[in-house]
């Protein structure tokens, strides 16, 4: 289903944990601030609706979308209490190839984050064809996609929890 068909916003409050345990850490890029600023506070206010504590979300940001995998990086090593990272970018496709480069980037980066630690890493960058998409998805008609990563960090920071007590004891 496309992003034109759901809004980002919903969410049952009901089915997801409670947040009041978990700590956060949120990535923000400095391109496109004013739609990266409505991203983060999408998932600020998702992270309070459901229990988390404000002095339990520490933001950081980077200049742009390609520097927030050494970010999360470092943060998961600064920080390894934290449940969740959720890093938040938009990158708007200009007229050369460089939009591609910077999206594979931090994509594969990401990726590479969750294979290769345990706190999970989510993906709040949109990759737009122009900015009212982006307008769309931070807080417009579409709702936003910070709000979403909130909801995949919250589900993510208990399903890490959960596996804890899945392990066989030897
Ligand atoms: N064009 C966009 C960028 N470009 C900047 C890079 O992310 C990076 O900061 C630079 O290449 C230095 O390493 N970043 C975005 O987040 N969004 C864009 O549309
Ligand atoms: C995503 C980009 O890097 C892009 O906005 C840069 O624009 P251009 O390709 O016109 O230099």
């Amino acid at each position: 289903m496309a992003t034109a068909h759901k809004n980002l916003s919903t969410y049952q409050k009901e089915e997801i944990p409670n947040a009041k345990d978990f700590k956060f850490g949120v990535v923000v890029s400095e391109w496109n601030p004013t739609i990266t600023q409505n991203l983060f506070q999408g998932a600020f206010d998702a992270f309070i609706e459901n229990g988390a504590l404000k002095e339990n979300i520490v933001r950081w940001n980077v200049p742009g979308s390609f520097e927030l995998v050494y970010a999360a990086k470092k943060m998961r090593e600064s920080f390894d209490m934290l449940d969740a990272i959720v890093v938040v970018g938009v990158v708007i496709q200009g007229e050369t190839k460089h939009f591609d480069f910077v999206c594979q980037g931090v994509t594969q980066g990401v990726m590479d984050l969750n294979i290769n630690g345990d706190i999970p890493v989510i993906f709040c960058v949109l990759t737009d064809n122009h900015i009212q998409q982006s307008i769309d998805r931070s807080g417009g008609k579409h709702g936003n996609k910070g709000t979403e990563a909130a909801i995949a960090a919250i589900k993510m920071a208990q399903l890490k929890k959960d596996a804890k007590f899945y392990g066989f004891e030897n």
